[in-house]
């Protein structure tokens, strides 16, 4: 019915009807919520009406209305029309049909000629709540003007629609701002209550883009409040390497908008851009301390309105990559396999002596015909009972090197003489055959396998608190490069816990979930659901292994 009734209103009384309109259905929303609420559903005009209700100008519209009627009601004013009883709504709807009211103010006829020079002001009016306002501004040194620099998507600025990144902020609350420090202007914000007027002259050659949000997976760590460079450390935001960030506004080269997933803040946040990233990792690569650093004062302030098996030697010293060089972003989207596709290859990462294998074991023989290893290869001669392609790929010394040589091997290493390893191919052979391959490597070995052939899920094996370790594996073994089958010893535990936190510190940005292995039988459980989960759910994966080979 409304939408209807909208539509027969000539345009120029549209905006007019629906003000008119909406202060009866504020009313009947507060009167009769449930049954209306339910009515207002079915009819078509609800949707045309919450699109409208959202759209920033209608939003800002309702302020400015808001405000007035506050003004209004605090100081009646005989030069006012809407002082002498007729509403708000009556004076926006006077245009036509109320134009020949006396009580209109009577407005000087526009001059025939405006000077070209003149410059539009834009009065923004904004109700102090406990969000920042969300946005920065800065001082030209050489006119002390003030500028808005940043408008931080979200935030209340950026909802209003009002405040834009160049506008040359003139006044606050009726005071001039015109030469002050940018840190005197907060002051006012700061001690300022309710609403806040701000004059601004906006930004003429500003240009809107409606950028598309890009997906980033964190592959470093950044903390704002240890970067002297960033334009406004408390517009800024932190991040550690595995977060997936959402980056809403790339429109400035070096300092990103972006917010954290799952999303939790309403307003995104200033980060550097992976080119910013990149040259200070560089710079700190190249070891001039001096020189990282050189500005010493932030440049933008923000506004706040108020406040076979042998034991792995997991090698954590060296650096999973070059750090320094290596991009600290790393675009990612959502990936749902199709069923005639080739299943993730799954791969369990975790300390030595933590439990990997006995948990790639159990799920194994827990379900056969979905789970598998790869076959491995090795040198040394078959035993009786064993078969060649079931329990190994027995191949000789030369076949074994020049596998080496063309890079088929995931890992090889060598035992009492004989050659072992994982290759590629045995891994495709069980992802061929339509079931899930996990392997367990060494940390360094995921470089390897992040292929958009094998869109590898990484799972971290982790170990739990010290007191659950020492207790659920009290009666536990382990294989070591010296003694087969003894029991853990306090020096074990210590190395695995120690192993443990170097591994997820150094390596957690490639993990895709974490399994604490406690109690065996839950861990096991807890893994096999993921499992399932990494293979029918969307997952977040590198846009590059989307591409076709040729993209
Ligand atoms: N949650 C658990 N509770 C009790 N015992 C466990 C648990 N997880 C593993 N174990 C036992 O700990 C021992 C070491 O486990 P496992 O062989 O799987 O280690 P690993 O992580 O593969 O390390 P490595 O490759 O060095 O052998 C095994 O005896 C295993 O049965």
């Amino acid at each position: 019915q409304f939408s209807q009734w909208l539509e027969l209103l000539p345009p120029s009384k549209k905006v007019t009807g629906l003000i008119l309109s909406l202060g009866p259905l504020w009313v009947e929303f507060a009167s009769f919520p449930c049954a209306y609420l339910g009515l207002l559903r079915v009819l078509r005009g609800a949707q045309i009406l919450h699109e409208l209700l959202r759209a920033p100008w209608l939003r800002a519209l309702l302020r400015i209305y808001e405000s007035l009627l506050q003004f209004q009601r605090a100081a009646p004013s005989p030069f006012l029309p809407y002082a002498s009883g007729l509403s708000f709504e009556a004076l926006l709807s006077s245009h036509d049909s109320v134009a020949q009211s006396d009580y209109l103010p009577v407005l000087p006829p526009l001059p025939e000629e405006l000077p070209e020079d003149e410059e539009a002001v834009r009065i923004v009016c904004l109700v102090k709540n406990n969000q920042p306002l969300g946005a920065t501004i800065k001082k030209d040194e050489e006119t002390g003007d003030i500028y808005i620099a940043r408008v931080i998507h979200g935030g209340l600025a950026d909802r209003s629609g009002l405040l834009h990144p160049g506008d040359l902020l003139v006044e606050v609350n009726g005071s001039s701002v015109v030469g002050m420090d940018p840190e005197k202007v907060i002051q006012i914000l700061t001690s300022s209550k309710g609403t806040i007027l701000f004059k601004v002259i906006p930004n003429s050659a500003q240009v809107s883009i409606n950028q598309k949000p890009v997906y980033m997976r964190a592959m470093v760590d950044y903390c704002p409040l240890q970067d002297s460079s960033i334009p406004c450390p408390d517009a800024g935001m932190a991040f550690s390497r595995g977060d997936l960030l959402e980056v809403v506004d790339q429109s400035d080269g070096q300092w990103w908008q972006a917010r954290k997933l799952p999303c939790g803040a309403s307003f995104a946040g200033l980060i550097p851009s992976a080119s910013m990233l990149k040259s200070k990792q560089k710079e700190q690569w190249w070891g001039h301390p001096l020189q990282v650093h050189t500005c010493i004062r932030p440049c933008e302030v923000f506004i706040i309105l108020s406040n076979d098996k042998k034991r792995r030697q997991s090698c954590t010293s060296c650096s999973p990559n070059n750090n320094a060089l290596s991009s600290p972003y790393e675009e990612v989207a959502l990936y749902q396999r199709l069923s005639q596709e080739n299943h993730r290859l799954i791969i369990l990462i975790g300390a030595s002596g933590v439990g990997v294998n006995e948990l790639r074991k159990r799920l194994i023989k827990l379900n056969p015909s979905t789970f598998q290893g790869p076959v491995p290869h090795t040198t040394r001669p078959i035993k009786e009972g064993e078969q060649t392609g079931r329990d190994y790929h027995f191949v000789t010394k030369e076949l074994f090197e020049y596998m080496v040589c063309n890079h088929r091997f995931v890992e090889y290493g060598e035992n009492k003489g004989h050659l072992y390893g994982t290759s590629l191919d045995a891994i495709d052979e069980v992802l061929k055959q339509g079931q899930i391959c996990i392997i367990d490597v060494e940390p360094p070995s995921i470089h390897l396998l992040r292929s958009r052939n094998l869109k590898p899920y990484v799972i971290f094996i982790k170990a739990p608190s010290p007191e659950r370790l020492r207790q659920t594996r009290r009666n536990a073994r382990i294989i070591t490069n010296y003694a087969i089958n003894r029991a853990f010893t306090e020096e074990d535990f210590s190395e695995l816990e120690e192993t443990s936190q170097l591994i997820e510190a150094k390596y957690k940005q490639y993990f895709d979930s974490i399994v604490v292995n406690d109690d065996l039988q839950d861990a096991c459980m807890q893994l096999c659901s993921i499992i399932q989960q990494s293979q029918n759910e969307p997952q977040w994966i590198p846009v590059i292994w989307l591409q076709t080979e040729e993209e």
